[in-house]
């Protein structure tokens, strides 16, 4: 459409090569990702979340279970979020007590729905740790909240939108940056 900027950051082999490296990390920094567990945050953090865990069984062999936790933020307009994200449901097939967590989502941006996502899992129990994986991490935080894995770190306008396709979803892998300026 004329008028939108649009501009790929990420390709499927580029989204390939990034969660392998996030799945590397992960191993090195949790002595062998042993007796860790994933929280996707729905839709596309748990994809991710499979993706790195295929990558971990690949590399090293652990399977890793994981949970999914579904936050949408509440709109009171059809122009604006609300301030509060909402968890709607959670699915852990686990207990958290004393489990090591890496939390997982597609975009990192005001760290609103991290911290929900942080305060449904201690609300359950008492994680060992919780660890945070995104595949991009746009900036613009509006809490003390940080990565402790990042795929990419886009500086991003306010006006510009980050957005993540996955062949589960949408039918092609790629990361794009919009600008809703120009019309998107
Ligand atoms: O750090 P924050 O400001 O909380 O933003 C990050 C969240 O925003 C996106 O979800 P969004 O509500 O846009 O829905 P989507 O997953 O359907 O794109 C993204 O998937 C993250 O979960
Ligand atoms: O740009 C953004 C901001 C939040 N969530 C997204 O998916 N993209």
């Amino acid at each position: 459409m004329e008028g939108i900027k649009k501009t790929t950051i990420m390709d499927a082999e580029t989204m390939q090569r990034t969660l392998k490296r996030i799945a590397h990390q992960i191993i090195e920094n949790t002595d062998g990702a042993k007796e860790l567990v994933f929280i996707g945050i729905e839709r596309r953090g748990v994809t991710i979340a499979q993706r790195i865990a295929g990558y971990v069984k690949e590399f090293e062999g652990v399977d890793i279970e994981i949970g999914t936790l579904d936050i949408t933020f509440y709109r009171d307009d059809l122009s604006k979020n609300s301030d509060q994200p909402v968890v709607n449901e959670s699915h852990f097939g686990f207990n958290v007590d004393g489990k090591k967590i890496i939390l997982v989502d597609d975009v990192l941006y005001t760290g609103r729905t991290a911290r929900a996502a942080m305060d449904a899992i201690m609300d359950t129990g008492r994680p060992q740790f919780i660890k945070f994986a995104v595949l991009v991490d746009r900036g613009h935080r509006e809490l003390p909240i940080r990565a402790d894995f990042v795929g990419k770190n886009v500086p991003t306008a306010t006006h510009e939108v980050i957005s993540v396709k996955v062949t589960e979803f949408d039918n092609e892998e790629s990361v794009t940056i919009c600008d809703r300026k120009n019309g998107d």
